[in-house]
């Protein structure tokens, strides 16, 4: 028996099947017709007669019996009937959705994305649950403030289909489940106010010491919750083992970037500060948080002959001594950014330097200030 953890956007196609608004059933992505019916693609490697879906806390909540697959380079796409187990977990807004909300008053309009402005009119308003809860209550309090009746649709995954039709096909679902639409009305998805905030420069270039002065400084000026992914803990706990070898520093900060991003997607501000020593590593991190919210680079450009008479912790002259192999900036390389939002001068103390970042930060990523 094969066992699959459903990312938000799946959970909705089974939300959307329990509610009818879409049959009870997976199709290949290529057979589907012109009806609006889920599809689900596993990753490679999957087989078998039943696929159990597992819900976020990994309780199955429904089963596959599997009629057809199609593999493909991205993984498994299955068919089959979907037979539910349990009731759903409950969801935010259970009242406004699909399966439980009172019928609606005249025609909807439908939004997709989350423009600020309401559609003129008097009319309720259909709006996205994109999988971002904080977006989703911004959302609905938006219209109530407007004094709209509202309603909550789940986004389908529809994973095979993009732009124009996507949209098409969530308005047909819009009004198989709250009626015939007046408009559709669609707006650039809106990113949050999460923020990331990466220190990189070479060891000893003083990362720590300035994201340490910047966390306490946030956390005076934003209502935002402030994280610092403390580079000595990161190392000793959620990239324990790894060490400085290309593939290893990759994967460091790659992790570095991923707890980032989540913290960011919830809205949050996360600070790390390891070396990040290579233009690849920094730029997928910018691209995965960018994907959420917003990214700041700093350049922490202490030159090397500066943080090497630090040495506070003697390991450059080990690595001159050749104790220690793979030392960035002595026997491993460090890319100087040509992307930095900010350049921290080695003549800066701490403090200005954390002043320095909170100024570029009031242009580049405004944060909702803890007076307002
Ligand atoms: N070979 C080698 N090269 C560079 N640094 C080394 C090495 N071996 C150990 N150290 C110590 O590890 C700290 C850097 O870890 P990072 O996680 O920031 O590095 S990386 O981003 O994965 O490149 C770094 O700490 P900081 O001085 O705080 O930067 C060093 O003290
Ligand atoms: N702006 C600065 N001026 C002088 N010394 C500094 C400055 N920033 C950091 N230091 C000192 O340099 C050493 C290394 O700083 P640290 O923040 O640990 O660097 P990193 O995290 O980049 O390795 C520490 O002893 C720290 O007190």
């Amino acid at each position: 028996m094969t066992e699959h953890r459903l990312t938000p956007l799946e959970h909705h196609d089974l939300e959307l099947m329990v509610a009818g608004v879409l049959p009870a059933r997976f199709a290949l992505p290529e057979s589907a017709g012109d009806a609006p019916v889920a599809s689900l693609r596993l990753p490679v490697g999957y087989a078998g007669a039943v696929v159990t879906l597992l819900d976020r806390e990994a309780t199955p909540v429904a089963v596959v019996d599997v009629e057809r697959t199609a593999t493909g380079d991205e993984g498994v796409w299955v068919a089959g009937e979907v037979t539910m187990l349990r009731p759903l977990a409950t969801f935010d807004f259970a009242d406004l959705r699909p399966a439980d909300s009172a019928p609606v008053v005249g025609a909807p309009t439908l939004l997709i994305g989350d423009s600020a402005s309401l559609p003129e009119g008097t009319g309720p308003i259909v709006v996205v649950d994109h999988g971002d809860p904080r977006a989703l209550a911004d959302a609905v309090a938006r219209v109530r403030a407007a004094g709209r009746e509202v309603r909550v649709l789940p986004e389908p995954s529809f994973v095979s289909v993009t732009g124009d039709d996507r949209n098409l096909l969530i308005g047909r679902l819009a009004s198989a489940a709250f009626g015939e639409l007046s408009t559709v009305v669609v707006s650039e998805h809106r990113k949050g106010d999460g923020l990331v905030v990466l220190l990189t420069g070479l060891s000893g270039s003083g990362k720590s010491t300035i994201a340490k002065e910047l966390a306490q400084l946030l956390r005076r000026s934003t209502v935002q919750h402030v994280t610092l992914l403390d580079g000595d803990e990161v190392r000793a706990m959620l990239s324990k083992g790894l060490g400085f070898t290309r593939e290893d520093r990759l994967l460091n900060v790659q992790r570095i970037g991923w707890v980032a991003a989540l913290i960011a997607e919830h809205g949050g501000v996360a600070i790390a500060a390891p070396i990040a020593p290579y233009a690849e590593m920094r730029a997928e991190m910018r691209e995965r948080v960018e994907k959420v919210g917003r990214f700041v680079l700093v350049h922490v450009a202490t030159p090397l002959e500066v943080c090497e008479a630090r040495d506070r912790k003697g390991l450059y002259a080990k690595a001159r001594a050749g104790e220690i192999a793979n030392f960035t900036g002595i026997s491993d390389p460090y890319d100087e950014p040509t992307d930095a939002d900010v350049v921290i001068t080695e003549d800066q103390s701490p403090h200005d330097a954390a002043l320095t970042i909170l100024a570029a930060l009031s242009v580049v990523a405004p944060l909702p200030s803890a007076s307002s």
